[in-house]
């Protein structure tokens, strides 16, 4: 009998080409996504070298981060700097062979969610892309992870990437989730306990009861944020959610060739006894929604709380840069997170731009109106997305409240785009990143659920949503 193995040791060892004595191993890919904004380097050296794309059947590009998501997008982009990125992917892709979504194709979207979408990304995958976000991915049980412009030209070229092995990290999260408690809830919380570098080193596999009863959209909210936590990659074991979720998918293997690869996909899991480095444990059922008061995804508290005082930091440091946290939000310890108004909201973004979201967004907004002192925007993660949320008919519900409905991308996310905070702006957002200027420079970001976003449109200030009517 060999050892015991993880879910992470299982893939790695699926995937190694080469292994050298001090552990450096070259790794196969199995699929890689291109996005305009890490991608023109890496084919400028391939033609500069006179190679090709080793794989051109295993790649897939699409523009998220620069295009614009107003319904006048099909006039192009007007900032120059973004107008040259979209371009040069659209030729590269065509150059070299590459399948390629542009923002007239409905297929478009962030590449994160138009992977598992077309059924590109299968359980047991390594899977990479120019983007830290490619740990969503491993809410199939896909070894994914993002890579820097350098070694996207590496895996353009071979279809393989040299990497040494991390540590095995558990993340169990027991017991049932209260009502109006989401993934979003549980990875912020997640990051709340373990700080931004806790997984640093580690690939987290998360399990437990809570992770099981999620939705294949709840598992990408999770890993999506994993590397928010400092791992580079996050992973859940496949179930029947996820072959029934991958069932149909146009990538996706039909017939004879699905079962058999089901039969695979079922081994995909941690055995009895294996070896974590490192476990974390949490309890679903005491966990309430959650609100980001600080310049880090680490900085939340319940929607229940106050804003800290930094001053009750023992670690100098720490207490500093949670001071200019504090400042920089224009917020006072003491204040309830509930009485903290908002001017603009963000729904969106690969962490809860996809259908499940929209729907939950729906049911706390149908027959209400966004709040006079807020601009809220409803973003769909992908042109399927929005297909699908427009023969639902939640755009009209969206659009009756006072939403702006718009065209999918990476939008307000990051400020690559025309949809930006202004200075001072204070948005509630359904994103993972909350850093000085992520969304508009000085605007000021709170990290939270779609429907506390939703009703924090409507109230115009933080509402617990357990108490919504
Ligand atoms: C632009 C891209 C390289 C970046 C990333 O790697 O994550 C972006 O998607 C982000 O979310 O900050
Ligand atoms: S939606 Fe945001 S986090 Fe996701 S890929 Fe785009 S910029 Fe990065």
């Amino acid at each position: 009998m060999s050892a015991p193995r993880t879910l992470y040791d299982k893939i790695w060892d699926d995937h190694v080409v080469d292994r050298q004595d001090d552990g450096t191993c070259l790794l196969y890919i199995d699929r890689h996504l291109v996005h305009e904004v890490t991608s023109p380097q890496a084919f400028e050296g391939l033609r500069m070298t006179g190679r090709k794309v080793r794989a051109p059947q295993k790649t897939l590009a699409v523009v998220d981060h620069n295009v614009p998501t107003s319904p006048d997008r099909h006039l192009g982009i007007k900032n120059e700097e973004s107008r040259i990125q979209v371009e040069a992917l659209a030729n590269n892709a065509a150059e070299f062979g590459v399948e390629y979504y542009s923002a007239s194709d409905k297929r478009q979207g962030i590449v994160h969610i138009v992977g598992p979408e077309q059924g590109f990304t299968l359980p047991g995958m390594t899977i990479v892309c120019g983007d830290s976000h490619t740990s969503t991915h491993g809410a199939f049980g896909a070894l994914a992870h993002g890579i820097g412009t350098s070694e996207v030209e590496h895996v353009l070229a071979t279809q393989t990437l040299i990497q040494k092995k991390a540590k095995n990290m558990l993340v169990r999260v027991d017991g049932v989730l209260p009502d109006h408690v989401t993934a979003k809830d549980i990875i912020l919380a997640i990051i709340g306990e373990i700080g931004t570098a806790g997984g640093t080193g580690h690939v987290i596999e998360f399990a437990g009861e809570a992770i099981r009863a999620l939705s294949m959209e709840g598992r990408m909210t999770i890993c999506n944020m994993t590397i928010e936590g400092g791992a580079r990659a996050g992973l859940i074991a496949p179930d029947e959610k996820t072959f029934e979720y991958i069932k149909g998918k146009p990538r996706a293997p039909k017939g004879e060739a699905l079962e058999q690869a089901i039969a695979y996909w079922k081994t995909l899991h941690t055995d009895e006894g294996a070896h974590y480095d490192r476990v974390v444990v949490l309890d679903a059922a005491k966990l309430p929604p959650i609100v980001s008061w600080g310049s880090s995804p680490e900085d939340v508290i319940s929607v229940q709380g106050v804003v800290p005082n930094p001053d009750d930091i023992q670690d100098e440091n720490k207490r500093t840069s949670k001071w200019r946290a504090l400042e920089y939000m224009g917020l006072t310890p003491g204040t309830k997170i509930t009485d903290i108004a908002v001017d603009r909201v963000f729904i969106g973004s690969c962490t809860n731009g996809r259908i499940e979201d929209l729907r939950e967004v729906a049911k706390v907004v149908e027959g209400k109106t966004v709040a006079s002192t807020v601009s809220a925007m409803i973003v769909p993660g992908s042109g399927l997305v929005k297909e699908q949320a427009e023969a639902e008919g939640l755009d009209k519900i969206f659009k009756a409240a006072g939403f702006d409905w718009r065209e999918p991308g990476c939008s307000m996310c990051l400020a690559m785009n025309d949809d930006r905070l202004k200075p001072g702006e204070r948005c509630a957002s359904t994103s993972n990143r909350n850093f000085e200027g992520r969304q508009g420079f000085k605007g000021r970001t709170h990290l939270v659920s779609p429907a506390m976003a939703a009703a924090a449109a409507v109230a115009g200030h933080f509402v617990d949503i357990r108490d919504w009517q």
